[in-house]
């Protein structure tokens, strides 16, 4: 069994301090075992400055296993990162992307079971010329062009946007059935793969006010969701909609289905996110490796202050693991 590979995301936001405390908090959290590639002069700075004083160790991903009990696995990149929370700069771009790829590439050669993600903060990346929305676009990618799903999942409901890092005055021209069609397949697939539910029930929103209230609000529910909604049902996959957004989010309707499938980012993350964000993992659904990531940000205004939660990148290690587990014991 290999260990999680954990992700430096943004040195300057909140991922070094949550990375040391799920760490700290190993055994009363329960937290998987991981390495993180990043910096190890960088992590012991961290660790100081933050007031941790927690052992920090260079580290290879074979030996980071029998390091974690003692020590925070650090296994070194080509890139070093300066102290400076707070002030995220297009100079680590490089380093943030090494770890990424260095990761997929621990989990593509089996050396690592999963990838986890820290945060990055988009901006500082395209200034260095990153040419990708984020992370789930970036590890298609990777992946060799897999067309990536993103889904927030917590204990109260996963949430899958169709479009995602877009601005929101392009939505109604970027959503298309083709989109809708693949995005609610992939994710009826990973529930089954990799979450173990046998016959996914999902609902699927629409995207203007009362889901166009019969085209008098809008046709994109006529037009484009309804002939995927079609579509999917003749492939057999049990689907809902288009439903009123405002209405599909509460206690009753939630649990009437295991995913709701929505036309945008924040129409998907806004409930995700309120029911809760301690809890919620970010999970990219069809690649053919596993990836999650904790559900917030790069935390700027609190980086340094050693008040950032590790809650949300625990759980986002404990799925990783979990579904590892489940795929291992499929093979
Ligand atoms: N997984 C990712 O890589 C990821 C996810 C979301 C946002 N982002 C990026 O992060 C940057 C900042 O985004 P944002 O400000 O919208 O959201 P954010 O999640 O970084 O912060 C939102 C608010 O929640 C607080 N917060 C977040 N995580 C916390 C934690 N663990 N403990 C305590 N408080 C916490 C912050 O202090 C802030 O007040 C953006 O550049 C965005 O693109 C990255
Ligand atoms: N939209 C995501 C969220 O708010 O949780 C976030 O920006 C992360 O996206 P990537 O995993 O694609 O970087």
């Amino acid at each position: 069994m290999g260990l999680l590979a954990l992700t430096s995301g943004d040195p300057a936001g909140i991922g070094p301090e949550i990375t040391l405390k799920a760490w700290r908090d190993r055994q009363a959290l329960d937290t998987p075992a991981f390495y993180i590639l990043s910096d190890p002069v960088f992590f012991e700075t961290c660790s100081r400055e933050l007031g941790l004083h927690l052992p920090v160790e260079t580290a290879t991903p074979l030996d980071a296993a029998a390091i974690f009990h003692r020590a925070l696995p650090v296994v070194p990149l080509d890139a070093q990162f300066a102290y400076a929370p707070g002030n995220p700069s297009s100079q680590n771009a490089n380093g943030i992307i090494e770890s990424i790829e260095r990761a997929v590439k621990d989990v593509n050669a089996g050396i690592a079971d999963a990838l986890v993600t820290c945060p990055i903060a988009k901006k500082p990346l395209y200034d260095a010329g990153f040419k990708y929305p984020g992370h789930t676009e970036f590890l298609g990618h990777l992946a060799g062009g897999a067309q990536p799903v993103m889904m927030l999942s917590g204990p109260e409901l996963r949430a899958v946007p169709v479009t995602i890092h877009i601005p929101l005055s392009e939505v109604p021209r970027a959503l298309t059935t083709a989109d809708i069609v693949e995005t609610t397949a992939a994710t009826a697939a990973d529930l089954r793969d990799k979450f173990g539910i046998e016959a996914p029930r999902i609902a699927i929103s629409g995207l203007n006010p009362h889901a166009g209230e019969g085209g008098a609000m809008g046709r994109e529910e006529i037009e484009i969701i309804q002939p995927a909604i079609d579509e999917l049902r003749s492939r057999g996959i049990d689907v809902r909609g288009p439903l009123p957004a405002d209405t599909m989010f509460h206690p009753q309707a939630r649990a009437s289905y295991d995913a709701a499938v929505c036309m945008y980012h924040d129409q998907a993350l806004i409930p995700a996110k309120a029911l809760g964000f301690d809890e919620t993992v970010n999970v990219t659904l069809g690649l053919p490796f596993i990836r999650t990531s904790p559900d917030h940000g790069t935390a700027f205004d609190i980086a340094g202050t050693g008040i950032a939660r590790p809650d949300s990148l625990v759980a986002a290690l404990k799925m990783a693991r979990y579904m590892a587990d489940r795929k291992a014991a499929r093979i």
